[in-house]
């Protein structure tokens, strides 16, 4: 494959503010990336994903802050430059195709805005439309095309200018779930033959881990953790975080001086219990990974809900007191009935401990 772009530009934003009338949308919002790298912005409805797109791409003007893309100030300092002197490229969620033009007509407009000669053009929509697998769709009308084919010709269309930045709103909502794995795959590998920065949003942790180099987990207009999937899965800064990425059960409990003391009122005691720090109030996170069905005495409970995925069981089972009770996901290799009383060994070193007081 051919790349269409050589390399991305870096991003750097710092001190970004946005407000409408007193509600503060963005509150100081500080990112750097480097050049070719895909930061997923990831947080729930509301949170300021797309203001903060919207801002990186020059469609609305922050109150405060600065924006640079490779250096250049296009944000800032009493610069704002429009998002067709920025150098980007941009899908978003509603595939924005114009409906009179054929696919070749759409994915060909930004060179011709460009005045790229035709002979040059030809070949460049025909070699994009490759890349997002629709080679032949050309004299096409948008309309006779699937979902998931129009947002490849949205895909096209936004790389055919070889931008060295590329935006994403969404892209893959409107998708069906199949359709829309399939495509955050071959994104993320586009993304990377290509060498395009690019920023991603959604609210859809799957796509973003699958795609993204950063992960930017957002929340009331803040970052709340910047960091690599791995590290984000490993190492949660809050509860709030490990919550919203679901990795696992979280759990208010007690800091004891042999374990923990869970809301649902099971006690929890292990031999690495010990260095989890000082006594309190606070979230214990246990992640599927920490848990195994075995012979132990540390944890008992019933099985409530199994679902094949994958070679095992996401088992779903059921601790605790009548009325509070916790419910804690594993993987399993066997089918197990639904009320069948099971033991839990504990993998102490995979949970992970938020005390109220930190
Ligand atoms: N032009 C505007 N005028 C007033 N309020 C706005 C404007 N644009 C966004 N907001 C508000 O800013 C907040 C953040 O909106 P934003 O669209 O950035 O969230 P989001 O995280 O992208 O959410 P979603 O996933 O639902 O798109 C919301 O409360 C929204 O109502």
């Amino acid at each position: 494959m051919h790349p269409t772009s050589t390399a991305g530009a870096s991003i750097e934003i710092e001190g970004l503010v946005q407000r409408f009338a007193a509600n503060t949308v963005l509150d100081h919002i500080d990112i750097r990336l480097e050049p070719g790298r895909v930061l997923a912005l990831l947080g729930p409805s509301g949170c300021g994903k797309t203001t903060l797109l919207k801002a990186l791409a020059g469609l609305d003007r922050p109150v405060a802050g600065r924006i640079a893309i490779d250096g250049v100030t296009v944000s800032g300092d009493g610069v704002f430059l429009p998002p067709e002197k920025r150098g980007l490229g941009m899908v978003f969620q509603d595939y924005a195709l114009w409906p009179h033009m054929t696919v070749g007509g759409n994915v060909s407009f930004p060179l011709e805005v460009r005045g790229v000669d035709r002979r040059e053009r030809a070949s460049r929509v025909a070699h994009a439309l490759e890349l997002v697998g629709l080679g032949g769709f050309g004299s096409r009308q948008p309309g006779s095309l699937s979902g998931g084919q129009q947002q490849r010709v949205a895909l096209a269309r936004a790389i055919v200018a070889r931008p060295r930045v590329l935006l994403f709103d969404e892209p893959l909502s409107n998708l069906d779930r199949d359709l829309r794995e399939t495509l955050c795959a071959e994104i993320g590998r586009l993304l990377r033959d290509l060498g395009t920065t690019a920023v991603y949003v959604t609210h859809d942790h799957e796509e973003a881990f699958t795609l993204a180099d950063t992960v930017a987990v957002m929340r009331g207009g803040r970052i709340r953790q910047m960091a690599a999937p791995d590290a984000l899965i490993h190492e949660p800064g809050t509860a709030d975080v490990a919550e919203f990425l679901k990795l696992g059960a979280l759990s208010r409990a007690e800091r004891t001086e042999r374990g923990w003391r869970l809301d649902c009122g099971v006690e929890l005691v292990g031999p690495a219990a010990g260095s989890a720090g000082a006594p309190g109030p606070g979230h214990l996170l246990i992640p599927p990974a920490a848990l195994r069905a075995g012979t132990g005495e540390t944890l008992r409970g019933l099985v409530i809900a199994q679902r094949y995925r994958g070679g095992q069981y996401a088992t779903t089972v059921r601790v605790g007191a009548a009325g509070q009770a916790l419910e804690l996901a594993l993987l399993t290799d066997v089918r197990m009935p639904i009320q069948q009383a099971v033991a839990l060994d504990v993998d102490w070193s995979r949970l992970r401990w938020f005390p109220l007081a930190a």
